[in-house]
């Protein structure tokens, strides 16, 4: 039964439905990095927030760890590399909390429009400063959205709600999902121009890191009003304390800070400054939603292979997933024996061929699992996740196509390896929509189940060989299970395949190869 850890505090449904889907939990929340790394080893699930931190050395310990799952959208506290290049499946939820969050930026925008936090506390202390707090109006005014995915555009929605104009900046943003959401599409620049208020919406990345500062800062409105419900490193923090002690910034909302937990902060204390401590998506409502959410798909993953949401490998849905499973096989075969066929040369390209229904399925995650068999006799450590990086990193060319036209099969994967100096090509199909069966070899017709002991020959088309290699194996006490022929045309190149009941030694291998017609032999175990 696969075992998952919840290690931050997740809506106890989550649980629940771990349970219910047949993985054992633990819920250990509050870890220090020490306490994690000791204990991820037995875990094949880990269920965060933004407080658990998945750094690459939580990653090398996590030895059987299978997929990090965030209940929530931001996963900058996950080393996506690292977990990549341990075969880790990322995934989150990427829209269970965006209403939740875009409400608070609104909530956000109107506190610091009116004050309403320090006015609150005043009256709560019975001092009743009416003329200390007077505010701004929303109506008519300009808020500068930067990023307009998911949030953005539920904040841009709101927002027009209220009457404002929306501009929005987001290199992503078409044209036409800028008419469809009503916002105008401007530069960076421009926004800072226009904007009577400014709200971000990007995740924190190195492209959006520090996107405030003295600079851009510089270029806003005097009296502008920044709203951020993002990420705390999206602001440099010094800047805008300067900002608002200058006046330049009128107010500031942030419910994200450059460390969190934020237990002191520069900007702590600021009469213009509204906090809160990383609320945008605390609400029953979404907290439900992505601990379902992010239980659901972890437990689809680990039992039965389905990928949805995660961010480092192609999904596979819960429909797809049955149908794909014995295309998986045949795909893991077909790649694990051009593999082994390759194994000792530089591989230069591998194209993998759909023809048939293959082309009708989502091929992404066929051509991941073709390539961790390809590349699994050189490098133990490759899976479905981590291939494509491998293969690139190793400048392994990767092309993936599929050939509408009619093929003798009716349905059928081809693996062609490039390699220095030689090209080895593999194809396979299923039987009956289940079996895998292996039809074709250097473009030789075969037919053969992959087994876990195999002979695999390459000969001259001619007399006495057969008779040869079936002494040389009867002597060596070994039973043939199959023995699958194939041949270009008559006495040219032929291949044979035999499959037998145990492991083939190498003094075997060794008389095979003094066959005569023989020109190439290797056992092959999978
Ligand atoms: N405060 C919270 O509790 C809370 C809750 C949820 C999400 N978040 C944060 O909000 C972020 C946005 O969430 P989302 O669901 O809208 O994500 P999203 O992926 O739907 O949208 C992000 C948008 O940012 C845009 N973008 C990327 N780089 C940009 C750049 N350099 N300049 C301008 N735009 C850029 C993208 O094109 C995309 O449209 C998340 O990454 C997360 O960090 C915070
Ligand atoms: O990215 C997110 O989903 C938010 O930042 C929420 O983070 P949290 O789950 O730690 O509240």
């Amino acid at each position: 039964m696969p075992k998952v850890l919840i290690s931050d505090e997740l809506s106890p449904a989550a649980a629940q439905i771990f349970r219910d889907r047949g993985v054992e939990v633990d819920i250990k929340t509050g870890l220090k990095k020490d306490e994690l790394i000791a204990i991820i080893g037995q875990y094949d699930g880990l269920a965060i927030r933004s407080a658990t931190k998945v750094t690459a050395d939580v990653l090398a310990a996590a030895t059987n760890l299978k997929v990090v799952g965030r209940a929530g959208i931001g996963v900058d506290n996950v080393d996506i590399p690292a977990a990549t290049a341990r075969g880790v499946v990322v995934m989150n939820t990427p829209f269970g909390n965006s209403i939740t969050t875009a409400e608070h930026a609104i909530a956000m925008m109107f506190a610091v429009a009116r004050d309403i936090p320090a006015a609150s506390a005043s009256t709560h202390a019975g001092k009743w400063e009416k003329n200390r707090f007077m505010g701004v109006e929303l109506y008519a005014k300009t808020l500068g959205l930067i990023g307009a995915g998911n949030i953005g555009s539920i904040v841009a929605d709101r927002a027009q709600g209220l009457k404002m104009q929306v501009v929005a900046y987001d290199p992503y943003l078409t044209p036409e999902r800028a008419l469809e959401m009503g916002v105008t599409k401007v530069e960076l620049d421009e926004l800072f121009a226009r904007a009577d208020f400014i709200t971000l919406h990007t995740p924190l990345t190195d492209g959006t890191r520090n996107i405030i500062n003295a600079a851009s800062i510089a270029k806003m409105k005097d009296g502008v009003r920044i709203i951020n419900c993002a990420r705390g490193g999206l602001i440099v923090e010094e800047d805008l304390l300067a900002a608002l002690n200058a006046g330049k910034v009128a107010g500031a909302a942030l419910d994200v800070f450059a460390v969190e937990p934020a237990k002191e902060n520069i900007l702590f204390g600021h009469e213009k400054v509204v906090c809160t401590p990383h609320l945008g998506a605390s609400t029953t409502e979404a907290q439900e939603n992505v601990a379902l959410q992010v239980a659901e798909q972890m437990s689809a993953y680990l039992i039965d292979g389905a990928v949805s949401n995660a961010l480092n490998m192609p999904s596979v849905t819960a429909e797809e997933a049955p149908r794909l499973r014995p295309y998986m096989k045949l795909a893991a075969q077909l790649g694990s024996f051009a593999g082994k066929l390759s194994a000792e040369v530089g591989i230069r390209k591998v194209t993998i061929e759909y023809e048939g229904a293959a082309t009708k399925l989502n091929t992404r995650p066929l051509t991941a699992i073709a390539l961790q068999g390809l590349l699994g006799p050189l490098m133990p450590s490759v899976n479905m996740v981590n291939a494509p990086v491998v293969a690139k990193e190793r400048n392994i060319a990767v092309a993936d196509t599929k050939l509408e036209a009619p093929s003798n099969y009716q349905t059928l994967m081809r693996i062609t390896v490039e390699m220095d100096g030689k090209t080895r090509s593999v194809a396979g199909t299923l039987f009956a929509d289940a079996h895998p069966r292996i039809v074709s070899i250097k473009g030789i017709t075969v037919e053969a189940e992959v087994t876990p002991h195999m002979l695999y020959v390459t000969n001259e088309d001619k007399p006495g060989f057969i008779g040869a290699l079936g002494s040389i194996l009867g002597e060596a006490g070994l039973n043939i299970a199959t023995f699958n022929l194939g041949r270009r045309t008559a006495g040219e190149e032929a291949i044979c395949l035999v499959a037998v009941d145990e492991a083939i030694p190498q003094s075997v291998v060794d008389k095979v190869r003094a066959i005569p017609q023989v020109k190439q032999a290797q056992a092959l175990d999978f």
